[in-house]
């Protein structure tokens, strides 16, 4: 024990943020150990949030054979009925694998593995609780990763089975005929958009009149547009006040705030999520929470009491995984004397709804408010060769740019690769290069990427 404590650094939960900030430690030379109360490794990330949502994307993708529809008409699909088994076959084996994984870089990094639920005696001191018994550890530093779970009201009567969240969701038997969505940020629309590609009718409804005010408004248009496709119908504006199952009619009823009553076979309740804090004992150390459990953290990613430390959703904005995992790195070089700071400006942000969207830098509407004079170029997966061959007639990438310094201010993407080619963009933002770059550049053809060149000569062309 060099400084008297028997860990330089534990951690609390083992998610994105966790686990990278316990291996950025070891590499330090750190004793780090990590203490999980789930039965895994790997946190919300793993086994409720990110993995299963993606999988199960990719698994309604290529069961409903949804991609390849315009080709081959709109009944082809691989398989006839797609029941849920189906779909979660290939989620257990993905989440089995990556449980695997981190376990097994935690290990070759000498993190040490501490089964049970974690909480402050002091702000040196944890105690970790298990089916074995109450042992108590002490260390230097302590990095909170302890995530959210699904808020939660007592006013939606959730049963798991007809009313459920988006955890229980993985575990339904079968797979709703009619599903109403309640909440339409991230999590409502990615799922819905998923069981709506398999043919199921969804209701969403959100009380806010528009959805995810932080996407370009003509992107969010061509989701809602390529959503209403799919039989999804919209209502927004409406606040959800009950929800509850009719058993004797086997329907779920929920009942809106203006008086109106949906009904359908199962309703996905997703109305955002609270941090894993309320049980952590955090006063004995010194720490108060804010809205919904959140941890407030400075620069470095430490709380108001110097050695302890917060990282990924438990402090709120953007809680993304990808985030997470940089903020719980960035934390652990900090505290060990290797100084490092996030750069939020230029982190992409990538949703999976069918289809997928990803942007990074300013939208039009900041642009505007913030009188920046700039200039749109656009392109068309329609017009794109490899658009034409994924069978993408919606996709559409945009490019943000000073009308005068030519800089890149910001990326729009919606349809197939989204996700993946947005970090070309983000590449040149973060450079702080110009929109020439695209223009000058020789992208491999056919490609999703060409879509860049196609856009930046559409925007130059405007001038
Ligand atoms: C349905 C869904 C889809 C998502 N999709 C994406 C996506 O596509 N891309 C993306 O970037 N992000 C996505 N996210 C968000 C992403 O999953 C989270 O941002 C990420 O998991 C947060 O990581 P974390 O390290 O903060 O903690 P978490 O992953 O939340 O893990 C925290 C862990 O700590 C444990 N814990 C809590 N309290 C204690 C305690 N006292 N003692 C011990 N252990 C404790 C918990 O059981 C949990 O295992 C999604 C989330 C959800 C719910
Ligand atoms: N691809 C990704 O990166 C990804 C995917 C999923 C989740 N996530 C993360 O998970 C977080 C949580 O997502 P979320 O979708 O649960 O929460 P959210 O807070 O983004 O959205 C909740 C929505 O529910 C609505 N709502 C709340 N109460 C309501 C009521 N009574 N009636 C009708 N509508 C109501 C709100 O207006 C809001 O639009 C996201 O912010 C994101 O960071 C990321």
């Amino acid at each position: 024990m060099p400084n008297g404590y028997d860990y330089d650094l534990v951690v609390l939960g083992s998610g994105p943020a966790g686990q990278k900030g316990a291996i950025c430690a070891a590499k330090l030379h750190k004793r780090v150990a990590i203490v999980e109360n789930r039965w895994a490794l790997g946190g919300v990330c793993v086994h409720s949030g990110t993995i299963p949502s993606k999988t199960l994307r990719e698994a309604v993708l290529y069961l409903s054979g949804f991609r390849e529809k315009t080709f081959y008409g709109r009944s082809y699909q691989v398989k006839d009925r797609v029941v849920m088994a189906d779909l979660t076959f290939r989620v257990d084996a993905v989440i089995k694998r990556e449980t695997e994984v981190i376990r097994a870089q935690l290990q070759r990094n000498q993190v040490v593995p501490l089964d049970g639920y974690g909480r402050f005696v002091d702000a040196h001191t944890v105690e970790v609780e298990s089916a074995e018994g109450t042992r108590r550890v002490t260390s230097e530093n302590f990095l909170v990763s302890t995530g959210t779970r699904p808020a939660s009201d007592q006013h939606y009567q959730l049963d798991g089975t007809h009313i459920f969240n988006s955890d229980q969701l993985l575990s339904l038997s079968e797979v709703p005929r009619e599903l109403i969505v309640v909440g339409a940020g991230v999590i409502g629309l990615e799922y819905a958009s998923m069981i709506a590609a398999l043919g199921v009718k969804i209701t969403i409804l959100d009380a806010r009149p528009t959805i995810l005010d932080f996407i370009d408004r003509e992107i969010m248009d061509s989701l809602q547009f390529q959503l209403r496709q799919l039989n999804v119908i919209f209502r927004l504006g409406e606040k959800v006040t009950t929800c509850v199952y009719d058993a004797e009619r086997g329907r779920v009823i929920a009942t809106l705030e203006s008086g109106k009553r949906v009904h359908g076979d199962g309703l996905l309740f997703t109305v955002g999520r609270q941090a894993n804090t309320d049980k952590l004992n955090l006063e004995s150390a010194g720490l108060k929470t804010g809205d919904r459990g959140k941890l407030e953290v400075n620069e470095q990613f430490q709380t108001a009491v110097p050695n302890i430390y917060a990282a990924g959703d438990v402090i709120g904005f953007p809680a993304l995984a990808s985030t997470s995992m940089e903020q719980g790195r960035i934390a652990s070089c900090n505290m060990f004397g290797v100084p490092s700071k996030m750069r939020p400006q230029f982190f992409p942000y990538g949703i999976y709804t069918i289809p997928e969207i990803s942007i990074v830098g300013q939208t039009e509407e900041q642009l505007t408010h913030d009188k920046v004079p700039y200039e749109v170029g656009i392109a068309r997966y329609s017009e794109l060769a490899k658009g034409q061959m994924l069978g993408d007639e919606h996709g559409l990438l945009k490019l943000l740019f000073h009308s005068e310094s030519l800089k890149l201010l910001g990326v729009h993407i919606i349809g197939e690769r989204a996700a993946e080619i947005i970090h070309i963009g983000q590449a040149v933002l973060s450079f702080g290069g110009s929109i020439e770059y695209f223009r000058d550049t020789v992208f491999n053809y056919p490609t999703m990427a060409e879509a860049y060149k196609v856009a930046a000569l559409d925007g130059l062309n405007k001038l």
